[in-house]
Protein backbone atom coordinates (compact mmCIF):
# COMPACT_ATOMS: atom_id res chain seq x y z
CA UNK A 1 0.00 0.00 0.00
CA UNK A 2 1.18 3.95 -0.30
CA UNK A 3 1.95 2.56 -3.63
CA UNK A 4 0.75 5.96 -5.67
CA UNK A 5 4.25 7.09 -6.13
CA UNK A 6 5.89 3.82 -7.71
CA UNK A 7 5.07 4.94 -11.31
CA UNK A 8 7.54 7.83 -11.11
CA UNK A 9 10.47 5.22 -9.53
CA UNK A 10 9.74 3.31 -12.50
CA UNK A 11 10.81 6.30 -14.91
CA UNK A 12 13.27 7.78 -12.38
CA UNK A 13 15.33 4.77 -11.84
CA UNK A 14 17.79 4.24 -14.18
CA UNK A 15 18.93 8.00 -13.52
CA UNK A 16 18.02 8.01 -9.48
CA UNK A 17 21.91 7.72 -8.92
CA UNK A 18 22.91 11.13 -10.44
CA UNK A 19 19.76 12.42 -8.52
CA UNK A 20 21.47 11.59 -5.01
CA UNK A 21 24.65 12.43 -6.04
CA UNK A 22 24.02 15.89 -6.65
CA UNK A 23 23.98 16.11 -10.34
CA UNK A 24 19.98 17.61 -10.01
CA UNK A 25 20.00 21.13 -8.83
CA UNK A 26 16.43 21.48 -6.96
CA UNK A 27 17.35 18.54 -5.09
CA UNK A 28 20.63 19.25 -4.14
CA UNK A 29 20.23 20.01 -0.49
CA UNK A 30 17.88 17.26 0.03
CA UNK A 31 20.85 14.91 -0.54
CA UNK A 32 23.02 17.10 0.73
CA UNK A 33 25.69 14.81 2.60
CA UNK A 34 23.91 11.13 1.22
CA UNK A 35 26.27 9.10 2.13
CA UNK A 36 26.99 10.23 5.59
CA UNK A 37 23.11 9.90 5.90
CA UNK A 38 22.92 6.31 4.53
CA UNK A 39 26.09 5.06 6.29
CA UNK A 40 24.57 6.88 9.89
CA UNK A 41 21.54 4.75 9.20
CA UNK A 42 23.92 1.16 8.77
CA UNK A 43 26.36 1.98 11.85
CA UNK A 44 23.72 1.86 14.28
CA UNK A 45 21.83 -1.55 12.30
CA UNK A 46 22.45 -5.01 13.50
CA UNK A 47 21.68 -8.76 13.19
CA UNK A 48 18.77 -9.33 10.48
CA UNK A 49 18.17 -5.96 8.81
CA UNK A 50 14.59 -5.41 7.36
CA UNK A 51 15.17 -2.46 4.91
CA UNK A 52 12.28 -0.65 2.89
CA UNK A 53 12.37 1.32 -0.54
CA UNK A 54 15.99 -0.06 -1.51
CA UNK A 55 15.65 1.34 -4.30
CA UNK A 56 19.00 1.01 -6.12
CA UNK A 57 20.88 -0.61 -3.02
CA UNK A 58 23.06 1.84 -1.91
CA UNK A 59 21.97 1.74 1.59
CA UNK A 60 21.67 -2.15 1.26
CA UNK A 61 25.72 -2.33 0.49
CA UNK A 62 26.39 -0.53 3.53
CA UNK A 63 23.78 -2.73 5.65
CA UNK A 64 25.42 -5.62 4.17
CA UNK A 65 28.71 -5.08 5.70
CA UNK A 66 26.97 -4.91 9.53
CA UNK A 67 24.12 -6.85 9.18
CA UNK A 68 24.15 -10.92 9.30
CA UNK A 69 21.44 -10.64 6.93
CA UNK A 70 19.41 -8.08 4.75
CA UNK A 71 15.89 -8.35 3.05
CA UNK A 72 15.21 -5.51 1.13
CA UNK A 73 11.55 -4.73 0.05
CA UNK A 74 11.07 -2.21 -2.89
CA UNK A 75 7.66 -2.22 -5.18
CA UNK A 76 9.17 -0.23 -7.83
CA UNK A 77 10.23 -2.84 -11.04
CA UNK A 78 12.80 -0.25 -12.39
CA UNK A 79 14.06 0.08 -9.27
CA UNK A 80 14.22 -3.80 -8.76
CA UNK A 81 15.61 -3.83 -12.22
CA UNK A 82 18.94 -1.53 -10.79
CA UNK A 83 19.28 -3.45 -7.98
CA UNK A 84 19.51 -6.85 -9.35
CA UNK A 85 22.50 -5.27 -11.79
CA UNK A 86 24.64 -4.94 -8.67
CA UNK A 87 24.78 -8.32 -7.66
CA UNK A 88 24.73 -8.30 -4.37
CA UNK A 89 24.38 -10.72 -1.55
CA UNK A 90 20.80 -9.41 -0.17
CA UNK A 91 17.17 -10.95 -0.32
CA UNK A 92 15.12 -8.52 -2.60
CA UNK A 93 11.62 -8.67 -2.13
CA UNK A 94 9.01 -7.44 -4.19
CA UNK A 95 6.52 -5.57 -1.86
CA UNK A 96 5.91 -2.37 0.03
CA UNK A 97 5.90 -1.16 3.28
CA UNK A 98 2.75 -2.40 4.54
CA UNK A 99 2.57 -5.72 2.45
CA UNK A 100 5.28 -7.75 2.21
CA UNK A 101 6.24 -11.61 2.30
CA UNK A 102 6.91 -13.07 5.68
CA UNK A 103 9.84 -12.98 6.54
CA UNK A 104 11.25 -16.59 7.91
CA UNK A 105 13.58 -14.33 10.41
CA UNK A 106 13.25 -12.63 13.62
CA UNK A 107 14.27 -9.28 12.58
CA UNK A 108 16.48 -6.88 14.81
CA UNK A 109 16.53 -3.97 12.61
CA UNK A 110 14.31 -2.24 10.61
CA UNK A 111 15.40 0.61 8.07
CA UNK A 112 14.26 2.78 5.44
CA UNK A 113 16.20 6.18 3.80
CA UNK A 114 13.85 8.34 1.96
CA UNK A 115 10.96 6.60 1.81
CA UNK A 116 8.64 6.97 4.37
CA UNK A 117 6.99 9.86 3.07
CA UNK A 118 5.38 8.01 0.48
CA UNK A 119 2.99 6.64 3.49
CA UNK A 120 -0.18 8.38 4.52
CA UNK A 121 0.26 9.57 8.54
CA UNK A 122 -2.16 7.04 9.20
CA UNK A 123 -0.51 4.37 6.64
CA UNK A 124 2.76 5.55 8.58
CA UNK A 125 1.42 4.16 12.08
CA UNK A 126 -0.29 0.60 10.37
CA UNK A 127 3.58 0.28 9.45
CA UNK A 128 4.76 1.05 13.05
CA UNK A 129 2.14 -0.81 14.74
CA UNK A 130 3.06 -4.09 12.42
CA UNK A 131 7.04 -3.34 12.75
CA UNK A 132 6.35 -3.30 16.41
CA UNK A 133 4.53 -6.51 16.47
CA UNK A 134 8.15 -7.67 13.91
CA UNK A 135 10.99 -6.35 16.15
CA UNK A 136 12.55 -8.59 18.70
CA UNK A 137 12.85 -6.90 21.75
CA UNK A 138 15.15 -4.27 22.20
CA UNK A 139 15.27 -4.18 18.25
CA UNK A 140 15.47 -1.05 16.65
CA UNK A 141 13.41 1.09 13.72
CA UNK A 142 16.01 3.30 12.20
CA UNK A 143 14.28 5.79 9.17
CA UNK A 144 16.02 8.61 7.49
CA UNK A 145 13.71 10.59 5.57
CA UNK A 146 12.87 14.10 4.99
CA UNK A 147 10.28 15.52 8.04
CA UNK A 148 9.66 18.90 9.80
CA UNK A 149 10.51 19.45 13.21
CA UNK A 150 7.35 21.81 13.55
CA UNK A 151 4.39 23.29 10.93
CA UNK A 152 6.98 26.39 11.23
CA UNK A 153 9.68 24.81 9.71
CA UNK A 154 7.47 23.40 6.80
CA UNK A 155 6.49 26.90 5.49
CA UNK A 156 9.75 28.18 5.66
CA UNK A 157 11.44 25.10 3.92
CA UNK A 158 8.07 25.41 1.44
CA UNK A 159 8.75 29.23 0.92
CA UNK A 160 12.33 28.71 0.16
CA UNK A 161 11.73 26.41 -2.26
CA UNK A 162 9.10 28.72 -4.16
CA UNK A 163 11.87 31.75 -3.86
CA UNK A 164 14.67 30.00 -5.67
CA UNK A 165 12.06 28.40 -8.82
CA UNK A 166 12.59 24.84 -7.69
CA UNK A 167 8.64 24.00 -8.78
CA UNK A 168 9.64 20.15 -9.18
CA UNK A 169 10.94 20.38 -5.40
CA UNK A 170 8.08 22.28 -3.90
CA UNK A 171 5.18 20.46 -5.63
CA UNK A 172 6.80 17.21 -4.36
CA UNK A 173 6.74 18.87 -0.78
CA UNK A 174 3.11 19.86 -1.13
CA UNK A 175 2.11 16.27 -2.77
CA UNK A 176 4.09 13.85 -0.84
CA UNK A 177 3.09 12.92 2.62
CA UNK A 178 6.05 14.57 4.78
CA UNK A 179 5.36 14.69 7.82
CA UNK A 180 6.54 16.48 11.54
CA UNK A 181 8.59 14.31 14.19
CA UNK A 182 5.46 15.70 17.03
CA UNK A 183 3.66 13.43 14.43
CA UNK A 184 6.18 10.73 14.55
CA UNK A 185 7.25 10.34 17.70
CA UNK A 186 3.44 9.93 18.82
CA UNK A 187 3.21 7.33 16.65
CA UNK A 188 6.27 5.47 17.95
CA UNK A 189 4.88 6.20 21.52
CA UNK A 190 1.51 4.90 20.65
CA UNK A 191 3.07 1.82 19.94
CA UNK A 192 5.67 0.61 22.62
CA UNK A 193 8.99 2.07 21.53
CA UNK A 194 11.19 4.72 22.58
CA UNK A 195 12.07 7.34 20.09
CA UNK A 196 14.76 9.62 19.34
CA UNK A 197 15.63 12.48 16.48
CA UNK A 198 18.76 14.07 15.30
CA UNK A 199 18.40 16.34 11.94
CA UNK A 200 21.27 15.24 9.66
CA UNK A 201 20.74 17.67 6.96
CA UNK A 202 18.44 20.90 6.42
CA UNK A 203 15.64 18.16 5.01
CA UNK A 204 16.47 15.07 6.81
CA UNK A 205 15.69 13.53 10.28
CA UNK A 206 17.12 10.42 11.41
CA UNK A 207 14.30 8.90 13.36
CA UNK A 208 15.92 6.32 15.97
CA UNK A 209 13.51 4.16 17.77
CA UNK A 210 13.87 0.81 20.34
CA UNK A 211 11.04 -1.40 21.22
CA UNK A 212 11.00 -1.35 24.67
CA UNK A 213 10.90 -4.77 27.16
CA UNK A 214 7.67 -5.53 28.44
C1 LIG B 1 13.81 8.32 -3.05
S1 LIG B 1 13.90 6.57 -3.28
C2 LIG B 1 15.02 6.06 -1.99
C3 LIG B 1 15.81 4.83 -2.38
C4 LIG B 1 16.89 4.43 -1.38
N1 LIG B 1 16.32 4.02 -0.12
C5 LIG B 1 17.88 5.55 -1.17
O1 LIG B 1 18.02 6.03 -0.03
O2 LIG B 1 18.51 5.97 -2.14
C6 LIG B 1 12.33 6.01 -2.63
C7 LIG B 1 12.13 4.54 -2.81
O3 LIG B 1 10.93 4.16 -2.11
C8 LIG B 1 10.18 3.30 -2.94
N2 LIG B 1 8.77 3.39 -2.54
C9 LIG B 1 7.80 4.20 -3.00
N3 LIG B 1 6.62 3.92 -2.39
C10 LIG B 1 6.87 2.91 -1.52
C11 LIG B 1 6.06 2.14 -0.62
N4 LIG B 1 4.77 2.39 -0.47
N5 LIG B 1 6.63 1.15 0.09
C12 LIG B 1 7.98 0.91 -0.03
N6 LIG B 1 8.79 1.58 -0.87
C13 LIG B 1 8.24 2.57 -1.61
C14 LIG B 1 10.45 3.78 -4.35
O4 LIG B 1 10.15 2.81 -5.34
C15 LIG B 1 11.93 4.11 -4.26
O5 LIG B 1 12.74 3.02 -4.55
Amino acid sequence: MGREFIELFDHWADHYDLTVWGHDEEYKEAFQSYDAILEAVAERSNGTALEFGAGTGNLTEKLLRRCSRVYAVEPSTGMRKQFEKRGLEAELLEGDFLQFPLIPDQVDTIVSTYAFHHLTDAEKEQAIALYSTLLVENGQIIFADTSFQDEEARKQIETDAEQAGHMKLLHDLQNEYFTTNNVLERICKTHGLAVSFEQLNRYVWLMHARKEST
